[in-house]
C-alpha cells in the first residue's frame, strides 16, 4: 500500500511559530503530550521546518536501524558543526564512515576496561578532597571528575592549567552556540554581527587549545594510552592517519560527548539513591560482599549486577540523551505515513523510557529490581535506548559504562549524600538532560 500522504496527527500552533513556543517552553512535557495524545507517530511544526515524533520501538528500529542509510543527523546536531567540526556526532557519509573504522578498535572492549584503574586512581584522588559534613552541588562535582578523568583518558592531560584552559575555551564557545538553537531566524554566520564575532574568537580560542593538546601527544610519540595516542596511530586500509583537522575535531567531540553524559548518569544517581534508601542499602551490601572496601578493578564489574540494575534503572527515567533526530535525505515511509525529504523525526528517551507498555503500571517509579529479571530480553530493543542505536550508536557506551560503575561504587562505599531539605529538583533539557537547580547535598561518611 502506498504511504498515507496527508501528515500525522499532531497538535496545532501558530501561523508563524507553528509549535516551537510550546517546544521550548517544555520540551519533554511537549513530547510526552503529543506521544500521549497524537500517538505512535505525531507531527508538528517549528515555523517552516516540519517535524514528526516516532514513540513506538518498531518506528524507532526503522529510522535508527533500517532505514538508517536514508537519514542524516538533524539540524540541531549541525548547529554545533562550528565545536564539533566533522567529528563522528556531526560528520556524515563515507566521511564519518572512514572516521568511525578508525576510532573504533580504540573503543575494544579490552582497551576500554585498561582505563578501569585511571579512572579508580583519579576518583580516589578526588575523594581525598572530600570530608564528612561537606556541602556540594552533586552535579558541579560529578562534571568535574568526569572532565578530569576523560581529559586525562582521553588526551593524557594531567596538567591543571592545560585542563582549564581547554574547558573554560568550549563552554564560551559552547554557551555561544546553544542560545541560536531555538531562534528561527539567525543571521548567517559569514555576517560579521556581535554574535557572530564572538562566536569566531570563542572557536579561535578553543582551537588553539586544542593544537597545543594534539601537539604534546605527538610530542609524546603516540606512546601513551589514552585515546588520543590510539587515534594518531590508527591507519585507515591505504595507510594514511588523520589529518590534524580530524584530530581537532574528534578530540572536540569525545570529550564533549563522553564527559558531561557520565557526569549526569552520576549526578542522578547519587539523587535517585538519596531518596530511595532500600535501595541505596541493597547497594552497599553488593559492594560489601563482592569488594569489601575495594576500589573495583575491571574484573570485578561482571559481578556487580545491582550496580548494573541501578545505573540502568538512572538512563531509564534520566536518559542524559533525551532526544535523538534525524533528517530524512529522500521521500520514505514510517508507520504508514509519508516522510517527505527534508522532515526531521525526533525520538525522545524520556518519553519511550517510561512508556506503560513496556515498563508496566509503575514507569514513573525508580525501581531497579525490575532490570534483575531479564527485563532488557523481554522488551524490544527500542523500547529501552540510552545509547542510541544502529550505525551511530554511542561508540563511548563501554567506556561509560565502565566509568559509572567504577565511580558509584568507589565513591559510594565511603559516602552517601543527604539532599538539602529545601532542594528544589527539576529537570533542564538542553542537549543533555540537566539539573535545573543542581542537585545540593551534604556528604555523610559510610564509615
Ligand atoms: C552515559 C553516558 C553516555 C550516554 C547516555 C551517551 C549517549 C549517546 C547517544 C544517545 C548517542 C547517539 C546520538 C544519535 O544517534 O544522534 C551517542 C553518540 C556518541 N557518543 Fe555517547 N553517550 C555516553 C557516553 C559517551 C562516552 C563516554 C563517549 C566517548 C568516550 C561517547 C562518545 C560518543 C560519540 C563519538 C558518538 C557519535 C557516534 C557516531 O555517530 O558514530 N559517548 N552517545
Amino acid at each position: 500500500m502506498p504511504p498515507n500522504p496527508a501528515l500525522p496527527p499532531g497538535p496545532k500552533g501558530t501561523f508563524l511559530l507553528g509549535n516551537l513556543r510550546q517546544f521550548t517552553d517544555r520540551r519533554i512535557g511537549f513530547f510526552q503530550d503529543v506521544a500521549r495524545e497524537y500517538g505512535d507517530l505525531a507531527s508538528f511544526r517549528f515555523g517552516p521546518r516540519r517535524l514528526y515524533l516516532a514513540s513506538h520501538p518498531d518506528l524507532i528500529e526503522q529510522v535508527l536501524v533500517t532505514d538508517a542509510r536514508h537519514y542524516i543527523k538533524h539540524f540541531g546536531a549541525r548547529m554545533y558543526s562550528p565545536v564539533l567540526g566533522n567529528g563522528l556526532v556531526t560528520s556524515e557519509g563515507d566521511f564519518w564512515l572512514r572516521q568511525r573504522r578508525l576510532s573504533q578498535p580504540a573503543f575494544l572492549k579490552s582497551r576500554v576496561l585498561s582505563y578501569a584503574p585511571v579512572v579508580a586512581d583519579l576518583t580516589d584522588r578526588f575523594l581525598a578532597g572530600w570530608k564528612d559534613g561537606d556541602h556540594i552541588d552533586v552535579h558541579t562535582a560529578f562534571s568535574h571528575l568526569t572532565s578530569v578523568i576523560a581529559l586525562k583518558t582521553f588526551f593524557g592531560l594531567d596538567d591543571v592549567g592545560d585542563r582549564e584552559a581547554f574547558v573554560a575555551a568550549l563552554r564560551e564557545a559552547f554557551t555561544l552556540l546553544s542560545s541560536r538553537f531555538a531562534r528561527i531566524v539567525r543571521p548567517p554566520d559569514w555576517l560579521p554581527t556581535r554574535e557572530n564575532r564572538r562566536v569566531k574568537a570563542a572557536i579561535a580560542q578553543l582551537d588553539k587549545v586544542v593544537a597545543h593538546i594534539i601537539a604534546l601527544g605527538k610530542q609524546r610519540g603516540g606512546t601513551g594510552d589514552d585515546l588520543l595516542a590510539r587515534l594518531l596511530a590508527a591507519r585507515d586500509a591505504d595507510g594514511s592517519a588523520m589529518t590534524d583537522r580530524q584530530l581537532r575535531d574528534e578530540a572536540m567531540t569525545l570529550y564533549l560527548a563522553g564527559h558531561e553524559t557520565t557526569a549526569l548518569t552520576l549526578a542522578w544517581s547519587w539523587y535517585l539513591l538519596s531518596q530511595h534508601p532500600a535501595a541505596e542499602e541493597k547497594l552497599a551490601a553488593e559492594w560489601r560482599t563482592v569488594l569489601g572496601g575495594r576500589t573495583p578493578t575491571a574484573d570485578d564489574l561482571g559481578r556487580l549486577p545491582y550496580t548494573d540494575a541501578v545505573l540502568a534503572e538512572v538512563m531509564r527515567l534520566y536518559p542524559p540523551v533525551y532526544l535523538i533526530g534525524r533528517e530524512a535525505t529522500k521521500d520514505l515511509e514510517l508507520g504508514g505515513y509519508r516522510v517527505r525529504r527534508g522532515t526531521t523525526v525526533f525520538m525522545c528517551q524520556a518519553v519511550s523510557h517510561r512508556d506503560p507498555r513496556y515498563f508496566g503500571p509503575d514507569p514513573d517509579v525508580f525501581r531497579p529490581e525490575r532490570w534483575l529479571d531479564g527485563l532488557a530480553g523481554r522488551i524490544p530493543k527500542y523500547a529501552y535506548y540510552p545509547f542510541g542505536g544502529g550505525p551511530r550508536v554511542c561508540i563511548g557506551n563501554g567506556f561509560a559504562a565502565m566509568e559509572a560503575a567504577v565511580v558509584l561504587a568507589a565513591v559510594g562505599q565511603r559516602y552517601r549524600f543527604t539532599l538539602d531539605p529545601d532542594a528544589v529538583i527539576d529537570v533542564e533539557p538542553q542537549i543533555t538532560l540537566l539539573p535545573k537547580h543542581g542537585i545540593p547535598a551534604t556528604l555523610r561518611c559510610r564509615v
